[in-house]
């Protein structure tokens, strides 16, 4: 199948546990709560996103049509910036990863020497083969994919009150202020939640703190 990637870069991720690792962002067009068009948040299943994933224009974006010249981007990007000691980390989002991340496409970033990281709305069951599953639950997509490495939920979503997940299969419980007109007032809810509930933790958007990627 061909693969349709909106943008890919290599920056620090910046949330959650594996914060502030190198990685090559691989952000795929379209997500399945969303058409990304602004006409539509209002309604759509999820209407608080951050992120542009309509079609292949951006930064490192494209059509690939087989699996392994994504790979071969994917290689290429990060050696455009890291030396080769190792620790080769790709994450996949978007847009919606699990609509387009499948098995050939894993197991050509693996013969690459890639740990694979995936963000993903938790809609869709995850294929086998990846190393860190994030899942970040929307209220108007049923929750499929119950097990991972973290739970990422963005606060305050009043139909998804953190106690909903608690209960669940996953290593890291986070609370990430949900960004928009009162991130201010979000993250101090998120902030006085954390301080009440020890298994909650604060994940912060750090990149956009420091202006990177
Ligand atoms: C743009 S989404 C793409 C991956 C996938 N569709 C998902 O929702 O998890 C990447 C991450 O950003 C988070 N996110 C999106 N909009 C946000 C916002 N306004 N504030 C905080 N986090 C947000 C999502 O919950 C998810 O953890
Ligand atoms: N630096 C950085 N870290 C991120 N972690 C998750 C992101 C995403 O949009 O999926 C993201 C992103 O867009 N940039
Ligand atoms: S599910 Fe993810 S990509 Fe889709 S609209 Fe929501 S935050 Fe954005
Ligand atoms: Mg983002």
């Amino acid at each position: 199948m061909s693969y349709a990637v909106k943008e890919m870069f290599v920056t620090l991720q910046g949330e959650g546990a594996q914060t502030g690792r190198a990685s090559v962002f691989c952000r795929f067009a379209g997500c399945n709560l969303w058409s990304g068009r602004e006409q539509d948040r209002a309604t759509a299943a999820c209407s608080f996103c951050d992120t542009d994933f309509i079609g292949t224009d951006g930064e490192g974006g494209g059509r690939f049509e087989t699996a392994d010249a994504l790979a071969d981007t994917i290689a290429a990007c990060w050696t455009s910036t890291a030396d080769e000691s190792g620790r080769r980390y790709v994450v996949f989002t978007g847009g919606e990863p699990l609509l387009q991340l499948d098995d050939a496409l894993i197991a050509a970033v693996k013969a690459r020497g890639f740990e694979i990281a995936v963000e993903t709305n938790g809609t869709i069951a995850a294929p086998a083969g990846i190393d860190w599953v994030c899942v970040s639950p929307k209220p108007g997509g049923a929750l499929v994919q119950t097990e991972g490495a973290e739970l990422k939920l963005v606060y305050p979503q009043p139909e998804l009150p953190p106690e909903m997940f608690e209960k669940l299969s996953f290593r890291h419980f986070w609370l990430q202020p949900m960004d928009g007109p009162d991130r201010i007032a979000n993250t101090e809810a998120a902030v006085a939640h954390c301080l009440r509930h020890p298994r909650w933790r604060l994940s912060l958007q750090t990149h956009k703190l420091i202006g990177i990627p």
